[in-house]
């Protein structure tokens, strides 16, 4: 039976996921949805032969009176049929609520387990997990609900060929030849709809990008300032174009495909009521025969055109849901060791041994035989020139990716075999493009250690060694200041300015408050720390940085000399190698590329310009 599983079709699993995922969202509603279902689908032809027999009664004489009972009955059917639509759609919209809750909370769930970076860094996983959101929330429930349709469609449908078997065999053979193409027709029309979206997918992120770009905050100066509004805009809309034309060629084709299908329909209909014109003619079917024929031929028209139409939006909900199932199930992305190991407070450090890393095969290799020893304790600076390998370096320490040849070690243990949120809850980082959230300041800060959120003690102590401490106690609202003009706070609603925007310099100095709290920590990351920062503050944070230091492992990354002549031990990174390596003085004394890229920053300040200037072609 397993095996058989197993082995059951990508369609048959998909489908069985599906209906797992809504039981156990909704279970009672899927019941009530079901059995509304079997009444609806019941329902037409208790009340096609119902018709007939008191159409038949009344024509073979019987009394008004005989025939008030059925009429009641028809009555009623009536009023559960008038209603039935409308309690299934609102039992169907309270479904679709829990469904879609459930199918994001596992799509999210899925996205946290992502351990690295790599796949938020590839288009094809980025389509697919755009297609998985916009899937997730109504997917599982379209599949399961073009299940039930298509089932209470052949149930109905059974049931009235059934009945016009009794009526005219030859009819209901007719008629049943005349369904099969039409199914296919409809399953074909789904798939070639879903090969068309997953087609435009990338324009259609391409142009989500220009739409927001178009009105982002961040972007608004240089757009204005270099009029790249009609370029950007002219862009998103070619962009729009193509989808629309895309769209417009599948709309095109169902049209074709529906309109032949509805002549079809159409011919058969029409031939079956000649054919019973003649037969009542004849004397060979009664006045209640022709109802129930009637019935029948438009039963079972519209019940293949809902099974056509509950199959083809099944299936393209049944694609879009294997993005979403690919992604719910997708394997990690990087190694994850089944018993990893137990690390205790760094005591030797952190060692690279021959590492070699590249982002992709196709790419070149940015890591060329990195061999770095961070000691435990110490302070490690890392220099070179734009491109170097220096953040790819700091993506491998926080295991982002990992190496793909050599190995890195924490106190000899290769990170490979460490659980990674354990390895992480051990650093503290603060990275080149750190993050500006649009919450509250103390929020902004309080997310470098979420126990210390409405700790304003511990948020006030960050953000002091951080040098922004005045800065936010003196905002409209201090800490609960909203650091943005995206939102409101639940709070505040309609107030137009209750948020605030800071400064470049400022906002990083809130990033530095979030490593800040983070100071207990064994390993601190410190990727271009003072890049915004103004001289004073820079001068500043050197002090707070030293005190940040003191005792602890630490790996800075800066263009900006100054920050770096203080780590115990430097180091030179060119072309993705270790170039040099030695303090300050050591280095200075070798007068090699540090040395040169010392005087060369140094010249800058000098008063008598033209002193060593370094020159790209000069590192190796
Ligand atoms: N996600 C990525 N996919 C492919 N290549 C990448 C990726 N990220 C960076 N690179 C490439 O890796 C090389 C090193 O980039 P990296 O960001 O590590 O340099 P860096 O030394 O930090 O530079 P900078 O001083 O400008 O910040 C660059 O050539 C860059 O194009």
């Amino acid at each position: 039976m397993k095996t058989a599983i197993r082995r059951a079709s990508p369609a048959v699993r998909r489908i069985g996921s599906a209906a797992r995922l809504s039981v156990s969202a909704a279970p009672h509603l899927l019941c009530v949805h079901i059995a509304m279902a079997v009444v609806a689908a019941l329902l037409p032809v208790a009340m096609a032969w119902l018709t007939k027999l008191t159409l038949d009664g009344l024509s073979a004489g019987s009394s008004l009176q005989q025939a008030v009972a059925p009429a009641a009955v028809l009555a009623v059917g009536g009023l559960v049929a008038g209603i039935l639509p409308h309690a299934s759609s609102y039992v169907r919209s309270c479904m679709e609520r829990q469904v879609g809750l459930h199918a994001q909370t596992r799509l999210f769930e899925a996205v946290g387990r992502i351990i690295g970076l790599g796949p938020f860094e590839s288009p094809t996983f980025l389509d697919r997990l755009n297609l998985a959101k916009q899937a997730g929330g109504r997917a599982p429930l379209q599949v399961v609900d073009g299940f039930i349709g298509a089932s209470k469609s052949v149930v109905t449908m059974a049931a009235f060929v059934g009945s016009l078997s009794v009526v005219s065999p030859e009819l209901s053979v007719f008629v049943v030849i005349f369904g099969f193409p039409v199914i296919v027709a409809e399953v074909l029309l789904a798939r070639r709809r879903t090969a068309m979206m997953w087609g435009i997918s990338p324009t259609e992120r391409r142009e989500f990008f220009y739409n927001q770009l178009l009105s982002n905050v961040n972007a608004a100066k240089e757009i204005r300032l270099y009029s790249l509004g009609r370029f950007l805009r002219n862009r998103m809309l070619d962009d729009r174009r193509l989808i629309n034309s895309a769209r417009e060629k599948m709309d095109r084709h169902t049209f074709r495909v529906q309109a032949g299908l509805g002549l079809m329909a159409a011919l058969v209909a029409g031939a079956g009521l000649l054919w019973a014109v003649r037969a009542a003619d004849s004397g060979r079917l009664t006045l209640g025969d022709i109802t129930m024929l009637v019935a029948a031929i438009a039963a079972v028209q519209s019940g293949l055109a809902q099974f056509a139409a509950q199959t083809a939006v099944a299936h393209e909900a049944l694609v879009m849901f294997g993005h979403y199932e690919t992604v719910t199930h997708a394997e990690p992305d990087l190694v994850v060791h089944a018993a990893p190991r137990a690390i205790a407070p760094l005591t030797s450090g952190i060692e690279l041994h021959d590492v070699w890393f590249r982002y992709s095969e196709d790419d070149d290799w940015v890591l060329r035989g990195v061999n770095l020893s961070i000691g435990a304790g110490k302070s490690v600076a890392v220099v070179g020139l734009n491109g170097a390998g220096k953040s790819t370096l700091v993506k491998l320490l926080c295991r982002f990716y990992d190496p793909t040849r050599g190995r890195i070690l924490w106190d000899g243990i290769d990170l490979r075999d460490i659980d990674v949120d354990e390895l992480r809850s051990r650093m503290g980082a603060v990275f080149q493009d750190f993050m500006h959230y649009d919450m509250t300041a103390g929020e902004n800060i309080a997310l470098g250690d979420l126990s210390a959120l409405g700790d304003s003690a511990r948020l006030h102590d960050a953000a002091e060694h951080a040098g922004i401490h005045k800065k936010l106690v003196g905002l409209p609202r201090g800490y609960d200041t909203l650091l943005s003009r995206t939102f409101y706070l639940e709070s505040e609603k309609g107030v137009e300015d209750s948020g605030v925007l800071l400064s470049g310099g400022e906002w990083q100095r809130v990033a530095l408050a979030r490593v800040f709290l983070r100071s207990d920590r064994d390993f601190l990351i410190l990727d271009e720390p003072t890049s915004g920062l103004d001289p004073e503050a820079e001068y500043e944070f050197h002090s707070a940085l030293k005190a940040l230091r003191e005792g602890r492992t630490s790996l800075v990354i800066s263009h900006r000399m100054g920050t770096v002549r203080t780590a115990d031990h430097i180091v030179v990174l060119a072309q993705g190698k270790v170039t040099e390596s030695g303090s300050h003085e050591e280095l200075m004394s070798r007068e090699n590329v540090y040395a040169k890229l010392f005087r060369a920053q140094a010249a800058g300040y000098s008063p008598q310009p033209g002193v060593a200037v370094v020159r790209t072609q000069e590192v190796p």
